[in-house]
């Protein structure tokens, strides 16, 4: 684990200390927008145009952000629209790395072996965390946004022109309320898992630990009358849920002290993550491999043996029982 300093690899980990052991996430740097054609991104600027091949996906199967956009790749048939580069699930020193390993796939970009190199050719001076999701310009040679937040909205319209699948993740008329829901699954769930893994402080954990079930126990009572998070379908709030939910069982009640109940032991919860995962073009993307040897193997301050547990044993593929709620089918 390390970030950039000036250009420079320094390898270190979260420093707690300067916040009473609480972790602080930091903000994106790259913040362009790729848009359909000429059009001006949503922040005024203007936005470098979607083409087919030009932009490279550079993710980790274990990251729940990354994971956001490989899923609006996916519904959106985008697979030869946009290539993929898959990351190491082991993050150590030298950060994630394209070192071999079972679907790991490194970036055609000639001498990178390391993110950190990825960054530094779009920024020789940057100084920050290196972080996955990634939309890197293969014609530029430059990063054009490692938001993964701002990455889904892209993805979800400025290939449409160009035979993308149809369907609108983020309907305008929805748009009001799922800004809103994603603003508290953001910071209770989403982050709260890391602020609870990663706090090094009772306080600093508590803290996180009990908004973050507060907010499980909202979901739960939402989840139970309606089949999805916002209007009748299933949207980009549901996406940045599901990349959280689906891995709570698996890592955040252990590894990460998330454990005053499980998924499974919400029922409208854990038959809507099982809806999620059945999806056909969801399922091949959910790899637990990745993702239990990611933060088992990587995290050595909270797990100093790397030991990966084999459990818990989850039948994701049991029904879901969510045919007869309001909504519609994904
Ligand atoms: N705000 C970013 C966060 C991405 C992020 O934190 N990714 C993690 C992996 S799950 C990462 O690459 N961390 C490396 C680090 O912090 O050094 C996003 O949503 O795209």
């Amino acid at each position: 684990m390390g970030m950039l300093v000036d250009g420079v690899w320094t390898d270190r980990w979260y420093d707690t200390a300067a916040s009473g052991g609480r972790f602080v996430r930091s903000t994106s740097v790259f913040r362009r927008w790729t848009t359909r054609g000429n059009a001006v991104a949503p922040d005024g600027r203007p936005g470098v145009p979607a083409e087919r091949g030009r932009y490279l996906l550079i993710v980790s199967h274990a990251c729940p952000w990354a994971h956001r956009t490989l899923i609006l790749r996916a519904l959106k048939g985008l697979e030869d629209h946009i290539p993929l580069a898959v990351v190491h699930w082991r993050m150590l020193e030298e950060g994630w790395t394209f070192e071999p390993g079972p679907g790991v796939v490194p970036p055609p970009i000639p001498g990178v072996t390391r993110l950190h190199e990825v960054y530094t050719r779009a920024d020789p001076t940057y100084t920050g965390r290196v972080t996955v999701p990634v939309l890197y310009d293969l014609s530029d040679g430059t990063i054009v946004n490692n938001e993964s937040s701002e990455i889904i909205r892209m993805l979800n319209g400025a290939f449409d022109d160009l035979g993308a699948l149809p369907g609108d993740y983020s309907p305008e008329h929805l748009r009001a309320e799922i800004d809103a829901v994603n603003a508290r699954v953001y910071d209770s769930v989403n982050n709260g898992v890391y602020k609870a893994g990663f706090a090094t402080t009772q306080a600093a954990y508590e803290e996180a630990v009990r908004p973050l079930f507060e907010t499980l126990d909202w979901l739960e009572a939402r989840l139970s009358t309606r089949r999805w998070l916002v209007g009748d379908r299933f949207t980009e709030a549901d996406v940045r849920l599901f990349t959280t939910l689906i891995r709570f069982d698996a890592v955040y009640v252990g590894h990460f002290k998330c454990n005053l109940r499980r998924i499974a032991d919400y029922p409208a919860l854990s038959g809507y993550v099982r809806e999620i995962y059945q999806h056909p073009a969801i399922r091949p993307i959910v790899h637990f491999d990745h993702i239990k040897g990611h933060y088992y193997e990587s995290h050595r301050t909270i797990n100093p043996t790397a030991i990966v547990p084999l459990g818990p044993v989850l039948d994701l593929d049991a029904p879901h029982g969510r045919d007869g709620l309001p909504g519609l089918r994904l």
